[in-house]
């Protein structure tokens, strides 16, 4: 009820609902004896089972003694989902398991995937079908790519379940598959949202798929009365935020104000909110809420909908509109204030605008480039979002991982590089523009998109969209590791001329390493780490203040050695965060608390939290759960901007959701792009001892934004291991590197010196008016 009192709401009203809400719940218990679903021995399909809600929903019928087809686009995926569907079958002699890759959105997928279904099935289609596969991208309507973005999401979300609804229907309505009035139903499930019940502001491309999915039912629900002789039942879950990867995918373009509105519904973890849904449909309801304003929410919408419950759900019908009363005016009112505070959406640089390295500029600069930072001709419109690489990396990521079989991670696609959307926006607009040789991440992700832009408009958004000076200076950060700042960036000769050298010194590097090869694998960062070096990785000492270890650069061990050190032989370095981490250099062993514990390494996330504990940095409180006691290690680590914030130790073997620090419990302080953290979050830093909002160090002060594309924005170098392994191998390198290496570093360094004072001094010169423009504080966080 806290919202309902917070949003003002009479007691009396208040009152009431309870009441209506015992009276519900006590009917439940009444006419709820019958399970109007069983599972057991029948064959249920689910698509988007691989992660989130829909891979719980599958490991919970599993549980029951369904029989479950996986289906998802993500082959690596998948077969982890399996593992673990397999695992919780209530009889593993008989329950059979399989999944299928199958892309949803593909015009005319479904029936292919239902002929499949029933072959594996023994000629029989699947029982029940759910379609769970589902995709968001939150922005403003007004925002740049939000309508390429709601062409996707429909594809995706309504016409992925549309197809698939219509192929399982025409096998099981068809004349020779009648099973007579009496028969075992069959079930087909969609999953829309409580968005399709109450829309909020942000919403846009997403939302009015999900109403559509509403739509379908309903004319399904009345239209399946044709068939007595093969019934079906229709259903609609309407989950309300869940804590699953697809989440962080989505919290990447959210506005703030998105963030802010939906606090009023507290997030739930995919378990529960599979749990709720089942219960639901076990309870054979039709629109199946799985909370309280949920619930309410739905009774809201009834319309010429099918009830669960006539009265119940009239009675409460009748009651929310006064509740909407109270709840739309406060939301508008919170819009409102929003916008007093923060401004025309469309005349600042939007948290998501911020590519890695710019600042917030006074309001009169936000967004709009000065002469120094604009180069080339002028973008297009407003501050552009640029937001088709949020749709395009994680998706085209999967397509070419289905192309080729790879065991990529897209779920860590921004976390893995610590490269948020636009970084990926940017970064593929800087390769078309500068032709750039990027690493290997990086063609990770900017090749698909590019090939995303043939089939979809996203391109406009991304590659042509972009102002230049993002491109550039992405091109930037990419080429010599992120001594750029998108704000400030060098005019592009400048740039040019860097970019060269810089390609020059790497040749030369490169060849000379060959010359040589001995010790140098643990000096020299690998080519794929280098982009995400920070950008004052080989600035100058004075600049750096190295730390004072001397470093014998033998010592130094990969986070892989120091786990093989550990006692953990064969490991499967599979996902992009293992992979990266894998490479870093290893702070610590692992010390297990129970030594004689054999932990199960076979599963990718949990390599990524060995790996995350070794790498990581000691929380310096730790969470509740290792506090306790609990996880397999000794000590509480966290890998800043990673694994949702949560712990190494509440990593393993779970989504870390129970983990104290997990950015969603504490959904205020999740960076919407670590670049704008505020610089103080009095109590939010105090109360959660990983994020830690220090002001930067003032020699880091005008790169802390680059940083924040590797998840160290924030943070002193001092007290960050991360950041003192960089001094430390910057120094190990110099000092390894014989007479031409070291001129060649010279040469890199003066560049990279003369770089950071054009960009100082284009900053300088584009913040005039704003405060020494110093990092303004974030607005996303409501201080
Ligand atoms: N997260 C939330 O806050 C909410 C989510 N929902 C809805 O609930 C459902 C589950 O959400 P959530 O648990 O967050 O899901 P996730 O985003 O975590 O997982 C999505 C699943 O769908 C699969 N998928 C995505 N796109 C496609 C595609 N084009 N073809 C085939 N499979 C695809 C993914 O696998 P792969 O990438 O391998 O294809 C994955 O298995 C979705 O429909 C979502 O819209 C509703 C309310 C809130
Ligand atoms: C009578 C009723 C009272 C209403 C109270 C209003 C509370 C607003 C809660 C909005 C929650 C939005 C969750 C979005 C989930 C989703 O679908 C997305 N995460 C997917 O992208």
């Amino acid at each position: 009820m806290d919202i309902l009192s917070s949003l003002g709401i009479p007691l009396p009203i208040a009152t009431g609902v309870l009441a209506v809400l015992i009276a519900l719940i006590a009917s439940m218990g009444l006419f709820g004896k019958k399970n109007h679903m069983p599972v057991e021995g029948r064959t249920v399909l689910i698509t988007g089972s691989s992660e989130g809600m829909g891979r719980s929903a599958a490991i919970q019928l599993a549980a029951k003694g369904a029989n479950v087809i996986l289906v998802s686009r993500n082959v690596g995926r998948l077969e982890e989902a399996l593992v673990d569907v397999k695992a919780a079958a209530s009889s593993p002699s008989t329950q059979r398991f399989t999944y299928i890759s199958a892309d949803v959105s593909e015009p005319d997928y479904a029936a292919a995937v239902i002929a499949e279904a029933t072959a594996w099935n023994g000629g029989c289609s699947p029982d029940i079908v759910w379609c769970v596969a589902g995709m968001s991208t939150p922005l403003l309507w007004t925002d740049d790519g939000s309508l390429s973005a709601a062409r996707r999401i429909m594809d995706v979300n309504y016409f992925g379940s549309a197809d698939m609804s219509r192929a399982v229907l025409r096998e099981w309505l068809a004349p020779e598959n009648s099973t007579g009035p009496g028969s075992e139903p069959k079930h087909i499930v969609f999953t829309a949202s409580v968005l399709a019940l109450f829309a909020i502001a942000g919403y846009g491309p997403y939302t009015p798929s999900k109403w559509a999915l509403r739509g379908l039912a309903d004319t399904l629900a009345m239209e399946l009365n044709l068939y007595p002789d093969n019934p079906v039942r229709v259903h609609v879950v309407y989950p309300a935020t869940i804590t699953s990867p697809g989440l962080e995918r989505e919290n990447q373009t959210k506005p703030g104000v998105t963030r802010k509105l939906e606090e009023g519904e507290p997030p739930e973890t995919p378990e529960t909110v599979a749990r709720r849904a089942i219960e639901g449909l076990e309870r054979g309801e039709y629109f199946v809420a799985v909370s309280f304003l949920g619930n309410l929410m739905r009774c809201g919408v009834m319309g010429g909908s099918p009830r669960n419950n006539w009265v119940l759900d009239t009675l409460l019908g009748w009651i929310v509109p006064i509740i909407y009363f109270f709840v739309l005016r406060d939301m508008n009112g919170q819009v409102k204030g929003w916008s007093k505070l923060h401004g025309h959406p469309g005349n600042k640089v939007k948290a998501t605008d911020l590519s890695p390295g710019s600042s917030m500029k006074s309001s009169s600069q936000r967004g709009r480039p000065t002469k120094v930072t604009k180069p080339a001709p002028p973008p297009r419109g407003r501050a552009p979002r640029p937001v088709a690489a949020h749709l395009a990396t994680h998706e085209a990521q999967v397509h070419d991982d289905l192309a080729d079989h790879l065991k990529a991670d897209p779920s860590s696609v921004f976390g893995d590089a610590g490269m948020a959307a636009d970084d990926y926006a940017a970064a593929a607009a800087a390769a078309a523009a500068m032709d750039t040789d990027l690493t290997e991440d990086a063609h990770g992700e900017a090749e698909p998109e590019a090939d995303m832009d043939d089939d979809h408009d996203h391109g406009a958004g991304t590659a042509s969209g972009l102002p230049p000076h993002v491109d550039l200076a992405t091109a930037n950060m990419l080429a010599n590791g992120g001594a750029s700042d998108p704000g400030s960036t060098m005019s592009p000769p400048g740039q040019d001329q860097l970019h060269e050298m810089q390609h020059s010194l790497a040749h030369a590097q490169h060849a000379h390493q060959h010359q040589q090869q001995h010790q140098h694998q643990h000096q020299h960062p690998h080519p794929n780490q280098h982009q995400h070096q920070p950008p004052a990785q080989m600035s100058t000492p004075q600049q750096m203040q190295p730390a004072h270890q001397p470093m014998d650069p033998s010592m130094m061990k990969t986070t892989e050695e120091l786990a093989r050190d550990s006692g953990y032989g064969e490991l499967n370095v599979e996902s992009a965060l293992a992979k990266r981490l894998a490479r870093e250099p290893g702070q610590r062993l692992a010390q297990q608390r129970r030594p004689e514990q054999t932990l199960n390494l076979g599963r990718r996330s949990n390599v990524e939290a060995l790996f995350a504990h070794i790498a990581g940095e000691p929380a310096r409180v730790p969470c509740k759960n290792c506090h306790k006691g609990h996880g397999p290690w000794t000590s509480c680590v966290v890998v800043d901007g990673q694994m949702c914030g949560s712990c190494a130790n509440c990593w393993f073997n779970a989504s870390g959701a129970r983990c104290s620090f997990h950015e969603t419990r504490n959904i205020q302080v999740i960076p919407q792009h670590s670049a704008i953290l505020p610089a103080t979050a009095p109590g939010l830093a105090g109360s959660d001892p990983t994020y830690r909002f220090s002001t930067p160090h003032p020699l880091l002060q005008s790169h802390a934004p680059a940083m924040g594309s590797v998840s160290h924005a924030g943070t002193l170098w001092t007290s960050n291991p991360v950041l003192q392994q960089m001094v430390q191998r910057a120094m190990a390198e110099v000092r390894a590197a014989d007479k031409a290496t070291r001129q060649l570093i010279q040469i890199d360094v003066t560049a990279k010196q003369l770089a950071l004072q054009i960009a100082e001094y284009e900053d300088m010169v584009s913040s005039q008016g704003s405060p020494g423009g110093q990092q303004v504080m974030g607005d996303e966080s409501g201080v």
